[in-house]
């Protein structure tokens, strides 16, 4: 268990991360989500004693990672710009990883093994691309077995085999009840992988919760709706306490209303439905609406496609 108390980091007068509170429990998989620059690697930093907080306190397990009489063997953790000899190789470097922190040789044979490293163990890594690199990495954070793992962007530069392989290797350690908390910027990944979101913008928490009901949270089901009486149907669904568009003659898109209501409306009425479908918001919708007011480094291109605008709006229920 991972749990952070009102935790800041200022680097100068830039504050990273503004007082923020969470806790990642074990069991699952947490996914840390947040624009570029939002304080998601600083957070993870602090968590593993590579940056001291200006203030607050972040504990695992109860404890702040040096307290830990053998931190490797609590936290694993793959961040960014790890050190590495370029010069040694994949193999050797484990090995000195294990010798110094008392893990058995055998151990490192595991870890290659899982990672699907054995091919190229004995190259130098310097020589490793990005992916492979990557999967060094999550074999020193699994080396010791600990019990929390803590991955910072674990599938950049994996191919799509490799990030299958991370999201069956993660939901894997978390059915195991280990504690596991990853950033990525890959939505749709992020949404196959988590069952926990944490969602960080300029420093502060915006919303936290199950995968599904973040995204319910900010733009709930819709349920799309054909009929040639469309245009009768709608101030009917509306005064029922629905969100209506209309994103083309015929068709209506509904929200704060079940699919079972919207079609008794429509028998109650005799109105002919030619389709009614419920359709979940995907994560990278609610993302890019979550966080739309927090992203610092905008590109200078068209906006993010947006809704239609409402026609008919209910009261929310
Ligand atoms: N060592 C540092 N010195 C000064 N500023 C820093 C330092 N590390 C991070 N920052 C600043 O703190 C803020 C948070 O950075 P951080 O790397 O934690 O964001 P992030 O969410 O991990 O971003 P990304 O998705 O781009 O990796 C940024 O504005 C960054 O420029």
């Amino acid at each position: 268990m991972i749990e952070a108390h009102d935790l800041t980091k200022r680097y100068g007068d830039k504050t990273a991360v503004h007082g923020i509170s969470f806790t990642v429990r074990p069991g699952t998989v947490t996914g840390f989500l947040g624009p570029n620059g939002a304080g998601k690697s600083t957070t993870m930093r602090m968590i593993v004693g590579l940056d001291e907080p200006t203030s607050g306190r972040v504990t695992v397990n109860g404890k702040r990672y040096a307290e830990h009489r053998t931190p490797l063997r609590e936290v694993g953790a793959l961040l960014e710009a790890k050190a590495v000899h370029p010069g040694r190789s994949a193999r050797a470097h484990l090995a000195v990883m294990a010798a110094t922190h008392h893990i058995s040789p055998k151990r490192v044979g595991e870890v290659i093994e899982m990672t699907g490293l054995s091919t190229v163990a004995n190259k130098r890594v310097g020589g490793f691309s990005l992916g492979m690199g990557q999967r060094l990495g999550i074999a020193s954070a699994l080396l010791a077995d600990p019990q929390t793992l803590i991955l910072d962007e674990p599938v950049n530069g994996l191919d799509p085999d490799g990030v299958q392989w991370v999201r069956n290797l993660v939901r894997q350690l978390a059915a195991e009840g280990r504690t596991v908390f990853l950033s990525s910027h890959l939505m749709s990944e992020m949404a196959q992988t988590a069952d926990h979101l944490l969602v960080i913008g300029k420093g502060r928490i915006i919303t936290s919760g199950p995968v599904q009901e973040v995204i319910d949270g900010v733009l709930g089901t819709t349920v799309r709706v054909r009929s040639p009486q469309a245009a009768d149907l709608a101030p009917l669904l509306q005064a029922a306490g629905g969100t209506i568009t209309s994103p083309e003659p015929g068709a209506l898109e509904v929200r704060g209303l079940t699919g079972e209501l919207i079609g008794n409306t429509a028998l109650d009425h005799h109105i002919a439905l030619h389709e009614l479908a419920t359709q979940q918001a995907s994560l990278e919708a609610a993302y890019m609406a979550l966080t739309q007011d927090a992203v610092e480094y905008r590109s200078e291109t068209a906006p993010p496609e947006t809704s239609p605008e409402p026609i008919h709006s209910g009261a929310s229920r």
